[in-house]
């Protein structure tokens, strides 16, 4: 696996967000729309606070989250909230956001309509993506109920995971859909993920999902 370094986050975060703007401009240059998908979590904003400056026709840009918890967007943990007040600001507040979540409705209710809205954009152009200590990434959870659906070659687009470790319902992209990404980034911080996703190498997806989306990823580390 190919893992670049940096001395620091900061180093990480400016090489990052300059990759995924090159991306999405190279994108442009052959197609009307581009379709980037980003990671929620810790790990993502100042990533965002340095894509979203970035000179690119944001207007023909579809952005969306890898994964969403089912929380209110005013809740800190919300993946939308944290999309909308760091990337979708500035030159990328042209952008067009696609939310998951729609307010008073169970997830599985609003599956089919959130996924009409997604199929367009697919194959993505560009994802970020993170993982926890744990080798989720996303929110496919090892061992969560419905995972083998959710890691499956003919998945759906989007599946509702309930993993037991969190505390709400969790709407993510199927790992075909993140894999089938034609450009792929992963951020990870610290020696723990490090060690977590060299452990991932030898373990089956349902143990360590991230497994399932690291074909020709691009995979970026800092302490
Ligand atoms: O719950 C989530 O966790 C992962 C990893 O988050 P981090 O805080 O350890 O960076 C994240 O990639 C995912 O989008 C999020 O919903």
């Amino acid at each position: 696996m190919n893992i670049r370094e940096y001395p620091d986050r900061d180093m990480l975060a400016i090489d990052v967000a300059n990759a995924i703007a090159g991306d999405l401009k190279m994108h442009l240059l052959h197609h009307d729309i581009a379709a980037l998908a980003v990671a929620g979590g810790t790990s993502p904003a100042p990533i965002f606070d340095d894509l979203c400056a970035a000179d690119l026709d944001w207007n023909r840009v579809n952005v969306m989250a890898t994964d969403e918890r089912w929380v209110a967007l005013e809740s800190d943990r919300s993946n939308a909230r944290l999309i909308r007040e760091r990337l979708l600001t500035d030159r990328a507040s042209a952008a067009h956001f696609l939310p998951f979540h729609v307010p008073a409705r169970e997830p599985e209710e609003v599956l089919a309509e959130v996924e009409a809205q997604i199929a367009p954009n697919l194959p993505l152009s560009v994802v970020l993506l993170g993982m926890g200590e744990d080798m989720h990434t996303a929110s496919l959870f090892p061992g969560v109920e419905g995972l083998e659906q959710a890691l499956a070659a003919d998945a759906p687009i989007l599946c509702v995971l309930r993993p037991d470790s969190q505390p709400e319902p969790r709407v993510s992209l199927s790992a075909p859909v993140l894999s089938g990404a034609l450009s792929k980034h992963l951020v990870i911080y610290g020696e723990a993920k490090r060690r977590a996703l060299e452990k991932a190498l030898s373990l089956p997806p349902e143990q360590a999902p991230i497994q399932a989306v690291l074909t020709e990823m691009r995979v970026h580390w800092a302490p």
